[in-house]
């Protein structure tokens, strides 16, 4: 048996898709909608799997104080390695290299949810016995991916959920 807690949140980012066929391949942002879906094998003592406070504090806030209003770039973009260290002043005390954030993926939305999930997750929910299972990445409205972490066999064979 098992239990499921969701919460979502909303940024807006920049990316592009490396060596994408069409207009995708250019910088330009999105609206993200993240859905988080949280698991346990059993209820707290409160009936919970997690606070919906916590999923707040612990993922959210992850998204918005690492990625809100950032521009996500694949380290390997040739864009990313000129803009980075870049430390040209636009005129209002910024560069043009503030705000770039390196990721080790092409930033599509299938790479967004599984880094989420299996780097975000268990580095934010560590000790607290819960698992980011799902995660739903929505670049806008009518198009989204989703990551699920399957569950895996233990060294005696037994599924770990
Ligand atoms: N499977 C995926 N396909 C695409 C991704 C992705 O992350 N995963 N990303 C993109 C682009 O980022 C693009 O911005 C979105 O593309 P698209 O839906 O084609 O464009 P619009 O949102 O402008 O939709 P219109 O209906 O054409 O206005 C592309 N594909």
């Amino acid at each position: 048996m098992s239990w499921q807690a969701k919460r979502y949140h909303d940024i807006s980012c920049g990316h592009r898709v490396v060596g994408h066929e069409g207009k995708c391949g250019h910088l330009h942002g999105h609206n993200y909608r993240v859905h988080f879906t949280c698991e346990a094998d059993e209820l707290d003592n409160l009936g919970r799997v997690i606070d919906f406070s916590e999923i707040k504090s612990k993922l959210c806030m992850w998204l918005e104080e690492n990625w809100d209003h950032k521009m996500l770039l694949w380290e390997h973009d040739p864009v990313a390695n000129v803009l980075i260290d870049n430390t040209t002043g636009t005129g209002d005390g910024t560069t043009l290299g503030d705000g770039i954030v390196l990721v080790p993926f092409n930033p599509t939305a299938e790479n967004i949810a599984q880094h989420l999930v299996l780097v975000v997750g268990p580095q934010q929910l560590k000790g607290t016995g819960i698992k980011l299972r799902h995660c739903e990445v929505e670049e806008t409205r009518k198009c989204s991916a989703v990551y699920t972490l399957r569950p895996q066999k233990n060294d005696f064979g037994q599924i770990e959920r």
